[in-house]
């Protein structure tokens, strides 16, 4: 049975077994992922950043986790990457993988799977590319006004959080906050990529189960609106079902905003 913990356990987030729950590859070594949702994410990611629409060269993304497949089709147009993040042990988990150490996790069929969404056959060039692209793993946190502190460089050309900003806040109210806190870090014509769990009211890792702000994508939207931003547009992806799944949400929004000029 889940024991009921605080959102702060992210001080004590184990990298090696997220990365073993979420990331999984099946025996044709492709990813696999419940119905599909990862496919759904990459997908959408090479659609924003096909044909280099996105202008710009310093690409920020927040609360990387110890994850880099979120990134491989912005590093074909975005040669300055930054992962913000606030665990200590996913910052090491995304330093071995830049590295190339040997016990760092394998993203290669991700890449490989990316490249074959972009019709690019090259994937090790590819991956030699993303390397060099991530020049800089920090520390961030949502919470605070200025989620970079002391190592902000200036407002970046594209903001991307993957799956964070929802797993972090405590309500809406909360939300809206840190919606705004990671807004200042886009400079103003840059774009936003967000992802965001709908209506999920907890998530557990099979051990212990943590309470998850409950989003509809029209409290995102207005987040986001509220927050200077417009062209706001979004893709929405329902699940069938949460059989398996240690998470009650019933699908996942794929959003991308423009800052208002000012
Ligand atoms: C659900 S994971 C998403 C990770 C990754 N983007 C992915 O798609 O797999 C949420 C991430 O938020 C990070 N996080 C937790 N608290 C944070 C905070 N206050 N500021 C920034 N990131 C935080 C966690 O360490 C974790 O890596």
């Amino acid at each position: 049975m889940d024991k009921q913990i605080k959102r702060s356990s992210y001080d004590t987030f184990n990298a090696k077994s997220y990365l073993k729950k979420n990331y999984p590859v099946g025996p044709d070594g492709m990813p696999t992922s419940h119905e599909d949702w990862l496919q759904w994410l990459l997908n959408n990611l090479k659609d924003t950043f096909a044909g280099g629409k996105l202008s710009g060269e310093r690409l920020l993304d927040v609360g990387t986790g110890p994850a880099i497949h979120n990134l491989i089709s912005a590093a074909r147009f975005f040669p300055n990457i930054t992962c913000a993040e606030y665990c200590q042990e996913n910052r090491k988990e995304l330093e071995k993988w830049v590295r190339g150490e040997e016990d760092a996790f394998d993203w290669d069929p991700f890449i490989k799977y990316v490249c074959g969404l972009e019709g690019q056959s090259d994937w090790e060039a590819r991956k030699v590319a993303l390397r060099d692209a991530i020049q800089h793993v920090v520390f961030c946190d949502v919470r605070e006004e200025n989620p970079l502190g002391a190592l902000n460089g200036g407002p970046y050309d594209v903001v991307s959080s993957i799956f964070t900003l929802c797993a972090v806040a405590m309500d809406k109210t909360d939300f809206d906050g840190i919606v705004s806190h990671v807004s200042h870090l886009v400079k103003p014509g840059g774009m936003l990529i967000l992802v965001f769990d709908l209506e999920a009211t907890h998530v557990s890792d099979g051990t212990v189960s943590r309470p998850h702000v409950f989003l509809e994508a029209s409290d995102i939207r207005r987040a986001v609106r509220n927050s200077g931003f417009t062209d706001v547009n979004d893709d929405v992806c329902l699940v069938k079902s949460n059989e398996g799944l240690q998470w009650d949400g019933t699908g996942y929004i794929y959003l991308t905003a423009r800052k208002c000029s000012e």
